[in-house]
């Protein structure tokens, strides 16, 4: 099995880029993940999916993954949980079922929010509230990447326990 530095090494050697990115809070950075990378990797995304498979918290009964990266996160994750998935849009669909959250029913289940990268926190914050107002149960969110600027802090003042498979430090 691949050890967690390798694994590390091969996230950041695929996505790691430099230089002056604006990030979905509005937030500048000099260095950004390009999630797409590692997901459209079949081999190195199943080995994070495996990974972040037993980061799952007891008890939950669906994986939610975020539009758009956290698509193919949860989707490669469920193949090692075993666990009903859902999809969750950014905005509801305009036509047909007008869902937000497509796939596996939320209301009532513990529902774990399943994102690739985890900057300020606001997007699962977002979606989290969502979802609630959808009658799920969430708690917990995991990522694939914790950037560690405020994220978990954030997520924990929204009475969400962030967990991460790989923090900032780690690919570093
Ligand atoms: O913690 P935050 O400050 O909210 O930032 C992280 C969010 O930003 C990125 O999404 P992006 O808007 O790039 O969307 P995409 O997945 O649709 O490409 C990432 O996938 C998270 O959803
Ligand atoms: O905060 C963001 O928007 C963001 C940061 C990052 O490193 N990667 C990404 O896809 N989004």
């Amino acid at each position: 099995m691949t050890s967690s530095e390798d694994l590390a090494r091969r996230v950041r050697d695929v996505s790691r880029l430099t230089g002056e990115f604006v990030l979905r809070s509005g937030r500048t950075a000099t260095e950004y993940f390009d999630k797409y990378q590692f997901e459209a990797d079949p081999e190195l995304l199943d080995q994070l999916a495996e990974r972040m498979a037993v980061l799952i918290p007891e008890g939950t009964e669906v994986l939610a993954g975020l539009e758009m990266g956290g698509i193919a996160v949860v989707t490669a994750l469920a193949r090692h949980a075993k666990l009903p998935t859902a999809f969750v849009r950014k905005q509801a669909k305009q036509y047909g079922t007008s869902r937000l959250s497509e796939g596996a029913e939320v209301a009532g289940r513990r529902v774990l929010v399943v994102e690739d990268v985890v900057t300020s926190g606001g997007q699962v914050v977002i979606s989290t509230g969502e979802l609630r107002k959808l009658g799920a149960h969430v708690d917990h969110a995991l990522c694939v990447i914790d950037r560690q600027e405020g994220g978990a802090a954030a997520l924990a003042a929204d009475g969400i326990t962030l967990r991460a498979l790989l923090t900032r430090e780690d690919l570093s």
